[in-house]
């Protein structure tokens, strides 16, 4: 695939700057006055993250990092999903080589935005399960719209959230609270998510969401940069050496995990599930 690290300039709208690396399942708009970046995930239908999704997501943090950015937004092209969180279609069945370069892609992606010295907020506009729960909780900050859901679903599909997704989730809730959910695997509504502190926000509109993350954003404008980035580090650089340091390991535990029969078996049952449930 073409693609060159170097930002190229695309397209000019009002006082935002369109960026893009030649990928296709991100976009990333710089706004001129704030230079706040906004990244919008846009893989139809549902923002699965597969190998092609994670690439460009990585692609586009780096992008925000290194141009120096005031602010990260992640959000959604999709009007009805953040993002549907990992594509299990990776994981069912999965093929030898592109499953080891998906899940390597998805501790790339984590280091990126967990570790990132950006400050990040998620306007989640969307469902946010799973990996897409991860995404928003690797962030600062969460504005979530009515009538939505997210959470750690993993355990009611057969599967486990490694350590670093919990890492993710225990920056956002108390010990007691997410280790209960996660045991479920419960996903909550906008409404209970806000009332346990998994989003800091609500908004009426995208639009809103993106101003409320902006205005988050915007309370580091007068504080140093580097003695912001150096706490934010401080305060996850453990979570982030424990993956760094057991990366080999992580993989190999999930590929052992993912390749059980029964594992491959219950992904398949809730494929179907979701594919029966889109059919009607
Ligand atoms: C101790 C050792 C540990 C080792 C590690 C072991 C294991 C690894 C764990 C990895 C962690 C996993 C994280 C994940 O993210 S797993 C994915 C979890 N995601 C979900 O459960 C979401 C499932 N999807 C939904 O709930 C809904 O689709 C929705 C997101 C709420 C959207 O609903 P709706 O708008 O009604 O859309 P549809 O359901 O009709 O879906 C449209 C089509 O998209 C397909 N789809 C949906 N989600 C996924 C997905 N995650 N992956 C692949 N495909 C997905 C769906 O089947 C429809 O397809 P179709 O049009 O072809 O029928």
């Amino acid at each position: 695939m073409l693609r060159t690290k170097v930002l190229s300039l695309v397209a000019r709208s009002g006082p935002s700057r369109l960026m893009s690396t030649a990928t296709k399942l991100t976009t990333v708009e710089v706004n001129d006055k704030t230079g706040i970046a906004t990244l919008t995930m846009c893989r139809a239908p549902v923002n699965g993250l597969n190998l092609e999704l994670l690439k460009d997501l990585k692609t586009s943090i780096d992008e925000i990092e290194s141009n120096k950015s005031r602010g990260l937004i992640l959000t959604s092209s999709n009007a009805t999903i953040f993002s549907a969180g990992l594509d299990i279609m990776e994981m069912y069945n999965p093929e030898k080589e592109r499953i080891r370069a998906f899940w390597t892609q998805l501790q790339e992606v984590w280091l990126s935005l967990y570790g990132s010295s950006v400050p990040t907020a998620a306007a989640i506009n969307g469902h946010s399960p799973a990996g897409g729960c991860l995404l928003a909780t690797s962030c600062e900050y969460r504005v979530m719209l009515p009538k939505f859901t997210i959470g750690l679903n993993e355990t009611q599909l057969g599967i486990v959230a490694p350590k670093w997704f919990m890492s993710s989730f225990l920056s956002v809730l108390p010990q007691r609270q997410a280790e209960r959910a996660l045991n479920q695997g419960r996903m909550f509504s906008t409404e209970e998510a806000l009332q346990i502190g998994l989003i800091d926000e609500t908004a009426t509109s995208k639009e809103e969401a993106v101003e409320k993350c902006a205005a988050f954003l915007g309370t580091f404008a007068r504080v140093n940069p580097l003695a912001r980035a150096l706490t934010k580090q401080q305060f996850r650089a453990a979570d982030l050496q424990q993956l760094e340091n057991e990366r080999k390991d992580d993989l190999e535990k999930f590929l052992f995990f993912i390749n059980q029969p029964a594992v491959q078996k219950g992904l398949g049952i809730y494929l179907e599930g979701l594919k029966k449930k889109a059919k009607k």
